[in-house]
């Protein structure tokens, strides 16, 4: 039985696959496979990947079902650690359903949702227990959960023992107020003290670093300012906000230097923007042996506050989208590998929040929505740079998934979960009203009206063609992923 895309007239439909087999193999030119790119073929069987047949596959994949997709790419399924869901609570914002529909779209097999803009907050076991119970039978791709570090649970161990022992897969916490009430912003004592018990766990700890400086350089704020314009944002939240954070994280991050007090924690600075002192900083810390890791987002990879037009509060998110110079900076860093990973940090809202006809971008939401299209956006940015296929796997699926603490999940190799992203390079679309967008508010999106390279043929998560040619498998069937 053998295969060839496009395959839609194939396929089935009412269950948790597109393809109704259990067993098969699927082979391209491409595949992303043991850090090379070329034609294998790769055996899929019950949700695991069984074997990879690397060169001339055809003698090994006899009697069982082939689908040969050509020169596609085959390549592990994207794991994005930075999503807010917003579920329960905020359904109207986004949604586990939506949500999972339009990652699966995009050629991300698994989310980790934020603890914030769902309500309640993710701060507690019984909280913990709320997302998972509203997540039942609406995942289209696995999904996990990180608890959030407030300044309640951070000072009591036992509090912060029971939310990890319900199985998040780490802590997040902010250092400047998150827009969200039920979710304060913790101190460096609060943090220190949360990682002496995150260390227990060898689980991490995300940190939102912003800080509002200790000593305000922003005199250009007083008088009038147009809260239209973009410059009069990027005034308010400067690059001292992440160089203020990250210096009061100096202790934190000795502590988890080999012999320190929280040794086996790990700090992991979440959408960075800042490519100047902020990372250096970061990149000394560690160069001294701290466990930190640091993640930016295809938005700060893709645009500049040069192109960011006056009262287009799409592209408001913090920390904020600085200039051209910091975007080629951010570049260098994440070829150089001082940047270690990619994460979507797609924080939707209601429209109206986005005030997109008053254009204020002191007002609006904060937050970019970019879920479905994370692979073309950072693949046809990356072109330019020359960034490959392997490097692609490591920022978005091999780091991510260790970072996130899965064993079966980032790569594609035996024993490994099938996850599975099937993709175009080459293929060229434009983002216009006619493109299918799967997350719930389409017209928020900073990618709508954009020209992009990269087209997602299939979604393979555990084995299941959860999404093909356009159309999504008919049961959602999608796991809750609880540390253990
Ligand atoms: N409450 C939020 O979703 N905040 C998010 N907002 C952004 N990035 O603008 C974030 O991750 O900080
Ligand atoms: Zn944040
Ligand atoms: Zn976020």
């Amino acid at each position: 039985l053998l295969y060839t895309a496009p395959f839609s007239k194939s396929l089935g439909g009412e269950g948790c696959s597109l393809l109704p087999h259990g067993h098969f193999w699927i082979a391209s030119q491409r595949v992303v496979a043991l850090g090379r790119v070329g034609p294998a073929a790769v055996e899929v069987k019950e949700g695991l990947i069984n074997a990879i047949a690397v060169g001339d596959y055809r003698s090994f994949v006899l009697r069982r079902p082939l689908v040969d997709y050509g020169d596609a790419v085959i390549m592990p399924g994207l794991i994005d650690v930075h999503a807010h869901l917003d579920e329960p609570g905020r359904e109207e914002w986004e949604g586990f359903s939506t949500g999972t529909r339009a990652a699966a779209a995009g050629g991300i097999t698994t989310l980790v949702d934020m603890p914030l803009n769902s309500f309640p907050s993710t701060v507690s076991e019984e909280t913990l227990k709320l997302k998972v119970d509203a997540a039942r039978d609406k995942l289209y791709v696995d999904v996990g959960f990180w608890g959030g570090l407030v300044p309640e649970n951070a000072l009591n161990p036992s509090k912060l023992e029971s939310l990890l022992n319900a199985g998040v897969l780490g802590l997040k916490s902010f250092m400047c107020p998150s827009g969200i009430n039920d979710f304060p912003m913790t101190n460096s004592s609060h943090i220190e003290e949360g990682l002496v018990t995150l260390a227990k766990y060898k689980r991490p700890l995300l940190i939102h670093a912003e800080r509002i400086p200790d000593v305000s350089s922003d005199e250009e704020l007083d008088g009038e300012l147009d809260p239209r314009s973009y410059a009069t944002y990027l005034k308010s939240r400067t690059p001292a906000w992440e160089e203020s954070a990250v210096r009061d994280l100096k202790r934190a991050m000795k502590d988890t230097e080999v012999g320190g007090r929280s040794e086996g924690a790990h700090l992991h600075i979440v959408h960075l923007s800042d490519s100047k002192t902020t990372l250096d900083l970061l990149k000394d810390a560690k160069h001294s042996g701290a466990k930190v890791t640091i993640e930016t987002c295809p938005h700060y990879l893709a645009f500049s506050a040069e192109e960011v037009a006056d009262g287009d509060t799409r592209f408001k998110c913090s920390p904020p989208i600085r200039d051209a110079a910091n975007k080629e900076d951010l570049w260098e860093a994440l070829l150089d590998g001082h940047i270690d990973m990619l994460s979507s940090d797609h924080s939707p809202s209601t429209p109206d929040l986005k005030l997109m006809e008053e254009g204020n971008f002191m007002k609006a939401w904060g937050g970019i929505s970019s879920l479905q299209f994370v692979l073309p956006v950072t693949w046809s940015h990356g072109k330019k740079y020359g960034i490959t296929l392997n490097q692609l796997a490591s920022w978005w699926s091999e780091k991510p998934a260790e970072l996130a603490g899965q064993k079966n999940k980032g790569s594609i190799l035996p024993g490994y979960h099938a996850d599975i992203v099937v993709w175009k390079p080459e293929a060229q679309f434009h983002l216009d009203d006619t493109h299918a967008v799967y997350h719930k508010h389409r017209n928020i999106s900073a990618y709508l009206g954009k020209e992009l390279s990269g087209k997602v043929l299939s979604t393979f998560v555990r084995g299941n063609l959860v999404f093909a040619e356009g159309r999504h498998a008919g049961a959602a069937c999608g796991a809750t992923i609880l540390a253990k």
